[in-house]
């Protein structure tokens, strides 16, 4: 089996300042004492997902996990390190991301398929699917600004998984769904497993993980701590 995505030796590092307030900002910048500390977020990290396979990553809050998915999407250029994809990819990192707030839902669908570079027939056709996938009902013509997370995560989900590309990244968006709609989006994301789908998943929820997942990544402070298959490094992850 071939690799969809090859993650080499990625390290990715913020600027943070050393004092949290501005009092304090202010104080270290008259004593000339360092005002901004360099955070490695991201430190070395390798892997690689094989085409067709569902893969997590798994790590506490601020682990890097979403750092990880930002690099692998090209939304933020790692400090070294190579990423190589094999086929097109569709990130799902940010509720809002790729939604236009004052564009309502369904123009926002239109407008993502033309991105995505879906002809006028296809969009036509795909657009009934996605807008009864969403389920927003008379809400899919108001702007997308005016929506709860749980409204802009149903109509980002149902943009993504309907567009076809090879490579679906989803960060934890499905959260802040109800719990028909995970429902929905997880027995969804099973689909696209046995149709070929290569998926990368970052979620809390370890049950769906089980489900959809073949192997992971468990990060800690931006290091692998594991790789292996999706229950041991579930029981790792779960035993510390
Ligand atoms: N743009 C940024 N500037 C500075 N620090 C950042 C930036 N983005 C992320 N970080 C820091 O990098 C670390 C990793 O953040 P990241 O969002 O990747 O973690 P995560 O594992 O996705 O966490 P969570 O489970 O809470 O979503 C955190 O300490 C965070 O504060």
């Amino acid at each position: 089996m071939s690799n969809a995505i090859e993650v080499n030796h990625i390290k990715k590092a913020f600027r943070k300042p050393t004092e949290k307030t501005i009092k304090g900002q202010l104080i270290s910048l008259f004593k000339h004492e360092k005002t901004i500390d360099k955070f490695q977020a991201l430190e070395d990290v390798s892997f690689t997902v094989k085409k067709g396979e569902g893969y997590a990553i798994i790590g506490k809050n601020g682990a890097g996990k979403s750092t990880l998915f930002k690099v692998i999407s090209g939304v933020i250029v790692p400090d070294s390190g190579q990423i190589k994809l094999n086929g097109t990819l569709m990130p799902l990192i940010e509720l809002s991301a790729g939604l236009s707030g004052d564009l309502s839902g369904m123009e926002n669908i239109r407008l993502n398929c033309a991105i995505y570079g879906l002809k006028k027939r296809q969009i036509e056709e795909l657009l009934p699917v996605i807008v009864e996938f969403a389920e927003l009902d008379e809400f899919i013509h108001t702007p997308v600004k005016f929506y709860s997370s749980g409204m802009k995560a149903r109509l980002g989900f149902s943009i993504a998984v309907h567009i076809e590309t090879d490579i679906v990244l989803i960060d934890e968006v499905l959260a802040v769904g109800d719990r028909d709609f995970k429902k929905k989006c997880n027995k969804k994301m099973l689909e696209m497993k046995e149709a070929g789908k290569t998926i990368v998943i970052v979620s809390h929820s370890m049950g769906p993980l089980k489900k959809l997942c073949d192997r992971a990544i468990v990060l800690n402070r931006g290091k692998v701590e594991a790789e292996g298959d999706i229950h041991e490094m579930i029981d790792l992850y779960e035993s510390n």
